[in-house]
């Protein structure tokens, strides 16, 4: 899909987000059209799947985990305090979505933690979130403490199992357990 436009804007989610177009380059955000309860939930549909790009989402930990949103969704943008995050955790891919984390009211732009689904991110960048718990630079959850992460409300299942291998002490790696006695 195409990235959307504002000429001849035809909202992927109409009555429920709409996308507020800014000059300047990836300066536009999605924008809720109603309040939304926390564990709101919004399905994925339409998914493809994608080489790692900046606007695409990681599912897994594999080269080839990653999938373009062709819609909307694309312009929720990062923040270090999110309001949804995007779950594509289950094996059942009908059950991915988009799920509000706290009440959202109409008029908000919607944002998520970006290292809670990308391990290294293809385009990092100076976070302006302006949130008071801030990280900074945003690059992916390589970068980040396990405290880090925890403390973002959702993070997908299999970020968390890379973190636990990258955090093991080199002695306790499975591939460097002897075998001989
Ligand atoms: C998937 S796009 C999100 C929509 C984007 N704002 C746009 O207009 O196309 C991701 C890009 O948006 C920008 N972005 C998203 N959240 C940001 C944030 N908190 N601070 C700075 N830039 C951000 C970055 O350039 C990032 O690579």
């Amino acid at each position: 899909m195409a990235i959307p436009t504002p000429d001849g804007y035809v909202p992927s989610h109409p009555g429920l987000f709409v996308v507020d177009f800014k000059p300047g380059e990836y300066s536009s955000s999605l924008i809720a059209l109603k309040d939304l309860l926390p564990g709101a939930e919004v399905p994925l549909r339409g998914l493809t799947p994608s080489p790692k790009k900046y606007s695409t989402l990681q599912y897994g930990p594999g080269p080839d985990d990653h999938v373009e949103l062709n819609s909307d969704l694309l312009f929720v943008n990062h923040s270090c305090e999110p309001n949804v995050a995007f779950d594509l955790s289950s094996s059942d891919r009908s059950q991915w979505n988009l799920r509000a984390l706290k009440s959202i009211r109409a008029g908000e732009p919607l944002t998520f933690f970006y290292p809670s689904t990308e391990w290294q991110m293809d385009q990092p960048f100076e976070c302006r979130c302006g949130a008071p718990s801030c990280i900074g630079k945003i690059s992916g959850a390589v970068a980040l403490s396990k405290d880090t992460l925890l403390q973002r409300h959702f993070i997908s299942p299999w970020v968390l199992t890379k973190v636990a291998e990258r955090d093991r002490p080199p002695d306790q790696h499975a591939d460097q357990i002897s075998t001989e006695y």
